[in-house]
């Protein structure tokens, strides 16, 4: 087994959260190819570089069990549905990451066995230490969950160093900035601050996970080119939060 470990980078294994509403575009549904390979690329140049990188896609872009209920279908069913998507996200993100030459696996929460092979955090680990990307699909395979939820298990199961993620604002600001142009972003904060705040970025859940592992946050703009490879250099682009 080839290991990708790079004693010169910064981080040895993170996990990156891709927001599957951003997938959108500019289109009205599905998936905008450009920024789909634009990010398969970026992933792949860290990876490249020595970063062990895994990801979990949202369903955003397609459906979320929440909307659904609203519209009167069971709640169970509705987030299966979300679940589904964020597995047809995963795979148009493999497709990807293999047309420019990388090796990628999806791993699926839900048991799907034609579409790709069930998750397991052992072989998960043993992907990535053999130069995979390795992308955790179908959310935490459970109903009432979300995908940062599930972005943050897999993070804390995987041992990654840090959890990214890439979203359709640059930072988590004192108030939600599509809603509030005055909002301040922050460079830095404790997640103490962050979960007592309820600064909405990122559901609590997830918060707590990563707080009480000890696990950084990094939350940044998917569509800011260059942004993935600089913050995995170490420089300050987006919000860190800390314990
Ligand atoms: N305090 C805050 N700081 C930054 N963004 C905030 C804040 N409060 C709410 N938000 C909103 O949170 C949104 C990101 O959360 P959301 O869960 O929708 O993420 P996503 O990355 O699009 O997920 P999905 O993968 O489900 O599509 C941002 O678009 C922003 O408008
Ligand atoms: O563990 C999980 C993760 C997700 N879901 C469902 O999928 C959609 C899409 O995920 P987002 O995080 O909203 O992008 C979500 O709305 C849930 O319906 C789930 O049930 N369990």
């Amino acid at each position: 087994m080839t290991s990708t470990s790079n004693p010169a980078t910064r981080f040895r294994r993170i996990l990156l959260k891709l927001s599957g509403e951003a997938l959108l575009g500019n289109q009205d549904s599905g998936i905008d190819p450009e920024i789909l390979y634009r990010v398969a690329g970026e992933a792949l140049e860290v990876q490249r570089s020595g970063v062990q990188v895994a990801i979990v896609i949202g369903g955003g872009n397609l459906f979320r069990g929440a909307g659904l209920a609203e519209k009167g279908m069971d709640r169970v069913r509705g987030d299966q549905m979300g679940m589904l998507a964020t597995v047809m996200n995963s795979l148009a993100m493999q497709d990807a990451v293999e047309k420019l030459g990388g090796s990628c696996r999806v791993l699926t929460s839900l048991g799907i066995d034609q579409v790709g092979e069930r998750y397991s955090a052992h072989q998960a680990r043993r992907y990535l230490e053999a130069g995979d990307i390795v992308i955790c699909a179908a959310g935490t395979g459970n109903p009432f969950f979300t995908t940062d939820t599930a972005a943050s298990l897999r993070a804390v199961e995987l041992q990654c160093d840090l959890l990214l993620k890439a979203t359709k604002v640059d930072g988590i600001y004192d108030a939600d900035p599509k809603k509030n142009p005055a909002a301040k972003r922050f460079d830095r904060l404790s997640f103490g601050t962050a979960i007592q705040s309820q600064l909405g970025v990122m559901d609590l859940t997830a918060m707590v996970m990563c707080r009480d592992n000890k696990l950084p946050l990094g939350v940044f703009d998917m569509f800011a080119p260059g942004a993935l490879a600089a913050i995995v250099a170490g420089e300050p682009v987006g919000t860190l939060v800390e314990v």
